[in-house]
């Protein structure tokens, strides 16, 4: 057999400053931002205690990234100004409970003494008051996706009050939370919200030419020169400013553009190969958001809105798609959420650009109602569907006859227009 893999690759000189673990040198278009934050740690250097900072704004605005090189910055000042200042970085991601993070902040803090599952709170406590003290100075803990935490607030409550609360002396606790859940921060109780949010830094999505100079900056490291036609970059730019202003989405765009322009051993990326990444990322960002963010109740009510969909005798409002999540829910076995909680559900999904809604005259009866629509295809949405057992047992026998009839008309839909 011959070899199925490609010649030599033409394209890239390096990947690792696509992967998710790689921190920039630099930090682009952000400098307001950066002088905001800095504003807010300052009272470190100057000696009056680490403050509590809230950091929010949508996915992929650089929010880690500026903060990782904000700490880089404050731990040199700190240590050329024999500060003692530690900071702790912990994904709530993967830890989603107070008793989940306190585990890994003491297991950090004192990994000799390994803090076994299922150890009381109060002693896992005690090890990291105890070894806090111990170091002294400013401690930093960094939440990052701190809306995991939900509605346990303990730790929030507790680490800024250690030492009003008597249980340090030598060291003082700050917290910097980062967040794209816009929600969280509302939802979070006046006690916490009053010190969680002492200092808020928003973080607006990217403008084209923002993300043009990311853009270029990351071109230049992974690249080999000359491959990239002049248009490439302004494009990736302008697909992702018009859709979320998320970095993390132009860059992927970039390196999927560049794997296919390689997989056909062209030695130019070009518009083409741009447009073509632009639907495999968008058909993978969908299938991230509805296997990674969305709770199964969520996916019922896309499931639910998809098939009405489909159905295109029905329209698809609130009552239609209610009924129809019903029998989903009927049909895989699960719990049945009330209709107001669905149209949070379906407001969520709105946030999370997966469906959209237009108003609707009711005609001679009057009032107004919402209609939805599905801003992806249907089949990139069912094809994720069927990826869950449980979830594709809702599926009607008539799923594929459904999805080709609506495909077929949709297309005939254009061709008429074109006639015209
Ligand atoms: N201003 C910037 N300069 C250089 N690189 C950037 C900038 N903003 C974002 N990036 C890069 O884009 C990617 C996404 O950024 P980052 O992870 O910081 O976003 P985020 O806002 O924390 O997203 P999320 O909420 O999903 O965690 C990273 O690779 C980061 O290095």
């Amino acid at each position: 057999m011959e070899s199925p893999f490609k010649g030599p690759n033409q394209i890239f000189k390096d990947k690792d400053p696509f992967k998710e673990e790689y921190t920039p040198e630099e930090i682009l278009e952000r400098d307001d931002i950066i002088e905001e934050y800095a504003a807010s740690l300052q009272d470190v250097l100057d000696g009056f205690g680490p403050p509590n900072v809230f950091i929010y704004g949508q996915t992929g605005v650089g929010k880690t990234a500026t903060t990782t090189k904000m700490m880089e910055y404050l731990n040199a000042e700190a240590g050329a100004q024999n500060q003692s200042l530690t900071v702790i970085n912990v994904n709530c991601n993967k830890r989603t409970s107070t008793y989940q993070v306190i585990s890994h902040v003491a297991n950090k803090l004192h990994p000799s003494r390994e803090i076994k599952q299922g150890t009381h709170p109060d002693t896992i406590w005690s090890v990291i008051y105890s070894e806090i003290d111990r170091i002294g100075g400013d401690v930093i803990l960094i939440l990052d996706e701190i809306d995991k935490l939900g509605e346990d607030e303990q730790l929030l409550y507790e680490f800024p009050r250690s030492r009003s609360m008597g249980e340090l002396e030598n060291a003082e606790v700050g917290i910097i939370g980062i967040s794209n859940n816009f929600k969280f921060r509302e939802n979070l109780s006046g006690r916490v919200k009053s010190t969680l949010c002492e200092k808020e830094i928003q973080f607006s999505p990217y403008d084209a030419t923002e993300l043009q100079t990311i853009l270029n900056y990351y071109a230049d490291l992974t690249f080999k020169p000359d491959v990239l036609s002049s248009d490439v970059i302004p494009l990736c730019a302008a697909y992702t400013a018009q859709d979320t202003g998320d970095a993390r989405m132009a860059l992927d765009l970039l390196e999927t553009a560049g794997d296919i322009a390689r997989h056909e051993n062209s030695e130019l990326v070009d518009e083409e190969h741009v447009r073509l990444a632009r639907s495999e990322v968008d058909r993978a960002n969908t299938r991230d958001i509805i296997t990674e963010r969305l709770t199964t109740q969520m996916q019922l009510t896309l499931m639910a809105t998809t098939f009405l969909v489909l159905d295109e005798g029905t329209d698809t409002k609130i009552k239609h798609i209610y009924s129809l999540y019903k029998n989903l829910c009927e049909k895989i076995g699960t719990d049945t959420l009330s209709e107001s909680r669905i149209r949070d559900h379906i407001s969520t999904l709105e946030m999370f650009g997966l469906i959209e809604s237009s108003e609707k005259n009711l005609g001679r009866r009057g009032g107004r109602t919402f209609i939805y629509s599905l801003v992806d295809e249907p089949r990139i949405v069912l094809d994720t569907f069927r990826e869950d057992a449980q979830l594709e047992a809702g599926f009607p026998a008539s799923t594929d006859q459904l999805l080709s009839q609506y495909e077929e008309s949709s297309k005939s839909g254009f061709q008429s227009e074109l006639d015209l």
